[in-house]
């Protein structure tokens, strides 16, 4: 089934739905509020299901849209459709100025910021005497198209669900392209994207600014259709609500946050309208119940509505490689080819009192495999993040290709030609192989995200995907393309991060215990896979515990101890050295 047939569907069922002889006014307004809703959680599913950014004061974004519009058209008798571009650039820039001093928070940190800032905001807006203080802004004009005032709620419907449905169809285009492979690796694997070039603090306020807007626009609407705007909507508990909605429609899923606002809303209205009549209208049982029944919806459907209805539908929409597409342009070659592709010099990392890299030094030239072997905690995953740019060294040299790269961000290291692979595989489970695979080629694509979202990036990722399914053709694993990441075994997922790690078209590449976790027969063909590359004048710098698959592959091994190296030579001279013997080999025997 083409991927826009669904929502032909549902554009159709929402253009016939008002349309029915008899249906209840009152039934309009509901779809206008689920409509307003839906708009908001849209952007929350983008911030917090996707980018794992949980926000509770997206109702102060309403704010600025609603107050926007209402304040110039009331004053200075705008059209309503003049002051949307204002409506959601206030609100973008209000996410800007936020969203720079909350999205470096974390943890507990990013909800309790966007709470205070969703308290703050209200009081604001009930403090400003030319925002009308409590008491709002009235008398906001309807919105009109020609001679057609939209006074009553079913003229602005159309425009309420013509909007949810652009908004929907741009934050899916969006998602489906490499910005939006980059937003997606913020909740789940941003270690691994920025070590691929993703610059993940740009990636958060691009979703934080998205979301922000989407929020406006509902402000907009709502201010157009309620016409007079004041704090209440625009609270902390509105925020919270919103939150809500999107969580309990499926935080991960556009649709999601459509369907949870339609849950929310009517399961409110439900209440509200019955069960006063059953108990009496005594103490507010209603929101009591409410509040019952969401938390058990939760129970029953953890991950949302919309994912446990989906899993019920047998039709399944993931992202298949076309094959088709030209190849990507190779990477731009830096540094001088008369030094060494890589230098470690004392490199030094020191965690508090443990010396964890004691003033390594080794070389790696082009066409090289070396490997970097040693007893645990002896400093290999750290000498590996420490060129990579994901720790900073406490002291000596590293360069690459004659260039110092010790204290490089990761973003930079990478357009070296460094690639690499992590001891703990750093994947983002709920995307598939070719998605996960497609981020390692983040720096050799262009497009950005208004680009994707009106779908002119189809050139670029076409390329994109095209090298991502040779690469993981290459490593052997074309039949898992379309597969979860998460639903690979261990050894797979190693497999696939070697692929991602080849589509950033590396001159070296980093492999931190490749073998781990594979069979005999998969070891062979990962040695086969590494001769092949070295072949073609690639180097490979490998920790590796299995020292049978070592001893075959490796030109030059270096041994760490403690963070010190205490030997460095050919296969044959390392298994013989004493110290290494009574350090590690010998453990090993
Ligand atoms: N972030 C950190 N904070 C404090 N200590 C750390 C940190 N990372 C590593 N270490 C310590 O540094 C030392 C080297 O760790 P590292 O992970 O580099 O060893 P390794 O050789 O890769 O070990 P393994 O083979 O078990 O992966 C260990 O003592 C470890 O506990």
């Amino acid at each position: 089934m083409p991927r826009w047939l669904p929502v032909l569907l549902f554009a159709s069922v929402m253009t016939v739905l008002p349309l029915i002889p008899g249906i209840p006014p009152f039934w309009i307004v509901l779809l206008d509020n689920i409509g307003l809703a839906a708009l908001v959680a849209m952007g929350l599913v983008l911030l917090t299901g996707v980018g794992g950014l949980t926000s509770f004061g997206q109702a102060a974004f309403c704010g600025f849209g609603a107050y926007t519009t209402a304040y110039i058209t009331t004053v200075y008798g705008l059209s309503p459709w003049l002051t949307l571009p204002a409506s959601l650039v206030v609100a973008g820039i209000a996410a800007v100025l936020l969203g720079l001093m909350t999205v470096r928070l974390s943890g507990h940190y990013l909800p309790l910021g966007t709470i205070a800032w969703g308290i703050a905001l209200y009081y604001l807006f009930s403090k400003l005497d030319f925002l009308g203080r409590n008491d709002g802004i009235s008398r906001v004009p309807p919105l009109s198209i020609g001679p057609i005032d939209m006074y009553d709620p079913y003229s602005i419907y159309f425009v309420i669900w013509a909007m949810v449905l652009i908004s929907a169809v741009l934050t899916m285009n969006l998602l489906d392209s490499r910005t939006g492979r980059a937003i997606r690796a913020l909740r789940r694997g941003h270690v691994a994207a920025e070590a691929f070039g993703v610059q993940t603090a740009r990636a958060k306020l691009l979703v934080f600014i998205y979301a922000a807007v989407l929020a406006g626009l509902s402000g907009w609407l709502y201010a157009h259709f309620q016409r007079n705007v004041n704090p209440t909507p625009f609270g902390p508990q509105a925020g919270i609500e919103y939150l809500f909605i999107a969580v309990v429609g499926g935080a991960g899923y556009v649709w999601g946050g459509v369907l949870g606002a339609a849950i929310v809303i009517i399961l409110k209205e439900v209440l509200q309208g019955y069960l006063p009549l059953l108990f009496g209208g005594q103490g507010q049982l209603e929101i009591i119940v409410f509040g019952i029944l969401l938390v058990v919806l939760l129970q029953l459907a953890p991950g949302g509505v919309w994912p446990w209805l989906a899993n019920l539908v047998p039709l399944k929409f993931r992202r298949t490689a076309t094959g088709k597409a030209g190849g990507l342009p190779a990477r731009e070659r830096v540094g001088s080819s008369a030094a060494p592709l890589l230098k470690v010099e004392r490199a030094r990392k020191q965690f508090g009192g443990v010396v964890a890299v004691n003033d390594v030094s080794f070389e790696v030239n082009a066409a090289e495999i070396v490997a970097l072997i040693g007893p645990n905690g002896a400093g290999k995953s750290t000498t590996f993040n420490l060129i990579t740019g994901i720790l900073t060294t406490t002291g000596g040299r590293i360069e690459v290709h004659g260039k110092p790269v010790d204290n490089t961000p990761p973003q930079e290291v990478v357009k070296l030609g460094i690639a690499r692979t992590f001891q703990h595989v750093k994947l983002v489970p709920d995307m598939t192989v070719l998605e996960n695979v497609a981020i390692g080629a983040h720096l050799r694509g262009r497009s950005g995200a208004i680009t994707s979202m009106l779908r002119f990036d189809r050139g670029d990722e076409a390329k994109l995907l095209a090298e991502a399914t040779r690469q993981i053709e290459r490593v052997g694993l074309g039949a898992e393309i379309d597969q979860l990441a998460g639903s690979l075994s261990l050894g797979q997922q190693r497999i696939v991060e070697i692929a991602r790690a080849l589509c950033a078209d590396p001159e070296l590449l980093l492999l931190d215990e490749p073998a781990a976790g594979l069979r005999h027969l998969e070891k062979q063909r990962l040695a086969a896979l590494l001769r092949q590359l070295k072949a073609g004048s690639m180097s490979v710098l490998l920790v590796e515990h299995d020292m049978g698959f070592v001893m075959d592959l490796a030109d030059r091994i270096v041994v760490l101890d403690f963070g010190t190296r205490i030997a460095e030579g050919t296969p044959d001279a390392i298994k013989t050295n004493p110290d290494v013997i009574k350090a590690y080999l010998g453990a090993l025997a």
